[in-house]
């Protein structure tokens, strides 16, 4: 499989105004880190928190993580200010906040462009809105533009809440079809999705149920609040020691020179097909980059 894959298990949210939490940001075991300039940072904090983030991603440290700095939107006070610092302090990605159209992303890519921002830095896209939901699939086309940077969908949940008055219930019956259709429009602009937070950081039976659900969903990982729940996060997004082996099991079958010009063979009574060889390669490929990241 020549595609290489970045975990992308975790991803934990800290506002860029919590000096201690960038800190600690460097001994966490996550894959990726949002440093929030957005809804996490009260308005007369803007200002510090995006000077303590320039000076954090500056510094390093942060080792194999992915760091990533949600700025705030282009229609606010801070969005230039803060898309320009994000450029200057260089980190693996901008999350655009309430993106409602592709528009908003060719806003942001035309500023980078501007100030010849490297390739390298791409660009995330929170998926809150309702018109997002409504335009998903344009806003995902922007991942086959190398322009245009997208490489992550990101659901907003709490947002989501809040402008279609859908409740947060157990289970998020009422979100399924959203976050269903994000998937399906990640994967047609062949980019990755993390799913919501989960607020009750101290329910971690709660978030465990959710994270199940989240990869059974086919999101890339999950976005946290807190610390506690990396754990249970890595045990759902990581393929299971049975995951791997079954995957090994249908490579090496249809490996094997009887079945050479077989499309569908069975393995233990089930019918297996070549596109299970397809997904099994993903599920090791995988594997071998979160074993690889240590
Ligand atoms: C929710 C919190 C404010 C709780 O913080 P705190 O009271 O400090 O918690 P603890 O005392 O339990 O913390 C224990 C130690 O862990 C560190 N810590 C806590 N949270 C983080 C974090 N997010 N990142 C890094 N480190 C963290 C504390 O510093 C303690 O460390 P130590 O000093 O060594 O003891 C807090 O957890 C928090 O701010 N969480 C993130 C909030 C946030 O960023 N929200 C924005 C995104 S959520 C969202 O809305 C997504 C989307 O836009 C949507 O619409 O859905
Ligand atoms: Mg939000």
């Amino acid at each position: 499989m020549s595609q290489t894959f970045r975990p992308r298990r975790s991803a934990l949210y800290m506002p860029g105004s919590n000096a201690r939490a960038l800190e600690k940001a460097r001994t966490l075991d996550v894959d990726c880190l949002i440093l929030d300039l957005e809804d996490a940072v009260a308005p007369d904090a803007k200002d510090v928190a995006r000077q303590q983030i320039v000076e954090a991603v500056t510094a390093g440290g942060y080792g194999p993580r992915e760091v990533v700095i949600r700025v705030n939107g282009l229609d606010t006070p801070w969005g230039e200010a803060d898309i320009a610092a994000a450029v200057a302090a260089g980190p693996d990605a901008i999350l655009v906040p309430k993106v409602n159209g592709l528009a908003d992303l060719e806003r942001v890519a035309h500023r980078l462009a501007l100030a010849n921002a490297p390739a390298r830095l791409k660009l995330w896209a929170m998926m809150e809105t309702p018109q997002a939901m409504l335009d998903a699939a344009a806003i995902a086309s922007a991942g086959r533009d190398p322009n245009l940077r997208l490489s992550c969908f990101v659901m907003g949940t709490n947002d989501l809440a809040k402008e279609t008055r859908a409740r947060l219930v157990k289970g998020r019956s009422v979100m399924l079809p959203w976050l269903m259709t994000c998937v399906a429009a990640a994967r047609t602009g062949g980019i990755d999705i993390l799913d919501g937070v989960y607020n009750d950081f101290n329910d971690l039976e709660g978030f465990a149920a959710e994270c199940a659900q989240g990869a059974e969903m086919g999101m890339d990982g999950k976005t946290l609040v807190h610390p506690k729940q990396v754990d249970a996060c890595h045990a759902a997004f990581s393929p299971s020691e049975t995951e791997i082996a079954w995957a090994r099991r249908i490579n090496d079958a249809f490996a094997l020179p009887e079945n050479a010009d077989k499309g569908a063979i069975q393995i233990d009574g089930k019918m297996v097909e070549r596109l299970h060889a397809d997904m099994g390669r993903r599920v090791l490929a995988i594997a071998e980059a979160i074993a690889a990241r240590g």
